[in-house]
C-alpha cells in the first residue's frame, strides 16, 4: 500500500433525504474500490480509489482498512494522519468520532477513539522498555 490512502464513503440517506427525493440513488456499486455515478443527464462515470466503503459498512471497518495500520506505525514512532473531507452533512463527524462522542455504542464508535484504546493497548502491553510520549491534535477547517 502507498504512503497515502484514499477511501470514500457513502452514509444512508437521511429520513428528510427520503421524503424529498424518494430512495433513488445515482451510485452503483461495482466492486469494493469501484463504483459508477450517474449525472442528472444520464451520463455514468466511473471512480476508484483503495476502498468504498458503502452505505451498509460498519465502523469497524473503516478503522480496521484504513486507521489500524497508522495506529502500527504510530507505535513504531512513525507519525500518521487521518484526514475527512468533505460537504457539510457528508459524514465526516460520524465517521471520525461516532454518533457521539459521549455516549457512544461500541459498534458505532467512530475512528478516534479506537485510534486512543488501541495506541494505549499498545503501549501497555509492549515488552520492551522504552519510553512513549503520545501527540494528538485535530483540527477543523472550513469555510463559510
Ligand atoms: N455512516 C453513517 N451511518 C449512519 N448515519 C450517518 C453516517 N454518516 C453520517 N451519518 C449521519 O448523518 C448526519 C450528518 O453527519 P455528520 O454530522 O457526521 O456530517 P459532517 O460531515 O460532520 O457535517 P458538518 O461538516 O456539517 O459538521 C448525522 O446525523 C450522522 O449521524
Amino acid at each position: 500500500m502507498s504512503n497515502i490512502t484514499v477511501c470514500v464513503r457513502f452514509r444512508p440517506l437521511s429520513s428528510k433525504e427520503r421524503r424529498d427525493h424518494g430512495d433513488g440513488i445515482c451510485i452503483r456499486s461495482l466492486d469494493a474500490e469501484t463504483f459508477t455515478f450517474k449525472d442528472e443527464k444520464q451520463e455514468e462515470y466511473t471512480f476508484s480509489f483503495d476502498r468504498v466503503f458503502y452505505e451498509g459498512s460498519e465502523q469497524a471497518d473503516v478503522y480496521e482498512f484504513l486507521a489500524l495500520p497508522i495506529v502500527r506505525d504510530a507505535v513504531n514512532g512513525i507519525n500518521g494522519t487521518i484526514i475527512t473531507y468533505g460537504q457539510t452533512g457528508a459524514g465526516k463527524t460520524y465517521s471520525m468520532e461516532g454518533p457521539s462522542i459521549l455516549e457512544c455504542v461500541e459498534q458505532k464508535k467512530g475512528l478516534l477513539p479506537r485510534v486512543v484504546d488501541e495506541i494505549f493497548k499498545n503501549i501497555k502491553f509492549s515488552e520492551d522498555t522504552s519510553k512513549y510520549m503520545v501527540r494528538l491534535s485535530m483540527r477543523s477547517i472550513w469555510r463559510k
